[in-house]
């Protein structure tokens, strides 16, 4: 079974380094390979994405990947810009599902900036369109404005676009967890607004014909946000479009202690995926040894149980998890007063520490 690791840039060597830690440690021998991308990647070849590092990620059975991103490249033409990198992967493999759980472990009910009444027992799953939406419509671009008031100025634009197909599957994979879970899923649109939007929510509605037994509700995006910090525990499933569920799950983050807590999985039709945690490269905590490599380490886990079949694996990473937040470790980012503060490398030995 071959892995295609793929740390990027800022933290992500950092934390990457930590999960690759933990597989190798589960007594079984993964294959693993590793190759630049993003900032990494632009430096090694002179591109975000190099061909052998699509080819690899295309090869493997998996990829776990790191982050991308840094500001010193935020002046690079845009298709040099490592960020694209990210963009590319998900678009060359397929990975149109992405899925960010949110769950609030009981330890860290007092990390989270939200009392924890509101929090404690939060477990939700956002499930986020991914290769769609404004983030890949076109056109896009600067032009010279063609009419109205600043007509001869320039106006940069995106186009935001979703094919009913692209609609019909993610709205698949939404009602299929929501099967799992507590049947309840969450449509978040912008339907009031946006066409793009209201297409998106008749469809979901047309799904939903095939799982009765799902209780579908719909929710525009900003009502949402305010929804997620208001009673986050009334959501199960949520499934919104590509640039909603990026914002939604950053809020979402913060219920469960820190962003450095999220991992997420990005799925191709037959489940063969990329896993990386949510956030992103961090520049301004990279190389101080200090993030958090949870997100990362549980994205592997996420790895092991939807791509690579290895589910007793993923239940003993998840619980290693738990065990060292109970030992009571913490890296800055969800520290608490009685707790003991560790670094990212001292979080990773934890971890391998407490597979069972
Ligand atoms: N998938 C990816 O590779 C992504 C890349 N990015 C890129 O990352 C760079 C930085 O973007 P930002 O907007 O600052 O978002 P970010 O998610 O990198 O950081 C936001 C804040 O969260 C903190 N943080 C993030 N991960 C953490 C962790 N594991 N432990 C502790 N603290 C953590 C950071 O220190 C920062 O204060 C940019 O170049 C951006 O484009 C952003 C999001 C996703
Ligand atoms: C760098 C962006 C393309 C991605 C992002 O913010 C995300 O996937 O959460
Ligand atoms: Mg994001």
């Amino acid at each position: 079974m071959k892995i295609a690791i793929l740390p990027g840039d800022g933290i992500g060597p950092e934390i990457v380094e930590q999960a690759v830690k933990v597989l190798k440690n589960l007594g079984e021998s993964f294959e693993m390979e590793f190759a630049p991308v993003g900032g990494a990647g632009y430096e090694a070849a002179g591109h975000p994405l190099p061909e052998a590092t699509l080819k690899l990620a295309q090869d493997a059975d998996a990829v776990l990947f790191g982050a991308v991103g840094d500001w010193k490249y935020d002046t690079l033409d845009r298709p040099l810009r490592p960020e694209q990198a990210i963009l590319g992967l998900r678009k060359n493999l397929n990975l149109f599902a992405n899925l960010r759980p949110a769950i609030l472990y009981p330890e860290l009910a007092g990390a989270s900036t939200l009392k924890p009444e509101v929090v404690s027992g939060l477990d939700i799953l956002i499930i986020r369109e991914l290769t769609g939406d404004i983030y890949f419509g076109q056109p896009r671009g600067v032009r010279e404005c063609p009419d109205g008031p600043f007509k001869g100025q320039r106006e940069g634009f995106d186009t935001m676009r979703y094919a009913e197909g692209e609609i019909r599957r993610i709205a698949h994979v939404a009602f299929q967890a929501a099967q799992k879970r507590d049947k309840r899923l969450t449509s978040v649109d912008k339907a009031n607004v946006l066409e793009t939007f209201q297409f998106w929510k008749d469809i979901v509605i047309d799904v939903h014909k095939e799982y009765p037994d799902v209780a579908l509700d719909h929710m525009y995006v900003d009502n949402a946000a305010m929804q997620l910090v208001r009673a986050p525990k009334k959501f199960d499933v949520m499934v919104t479009g590509n640039m909603f569920g990026d914002i939604l799950s950053d809020a979402a983050a913060m219920l469960t202690g820190s962003i450095g807590m999220l991992p997420s999985a990005s799925l191709d039709v037959n489940n063969k995926g990329l896993y990386e945690p949510s956030h992103g490269s961090a520049p301004d905590i990279a190389g101080k040894g200090i993030a958090n490599p949870l997100a990362t380490i549980l994205s592997a886990a996420m790895m092991l149980r939807y791509s690579l079949g290895r589910v007793e694996q993923a239940d003993r990473i998840e619980t290693a998890v738990k065990t060292v937040l109970t030992q009571g470790l913490r890296t800055p980012d969800i520290f608490e007063e009685g707790c003991t503060k560790v670094g990212t490398s001292e979080m990773g030995d934890a971890v391998v520490k407490a597979l069972a």
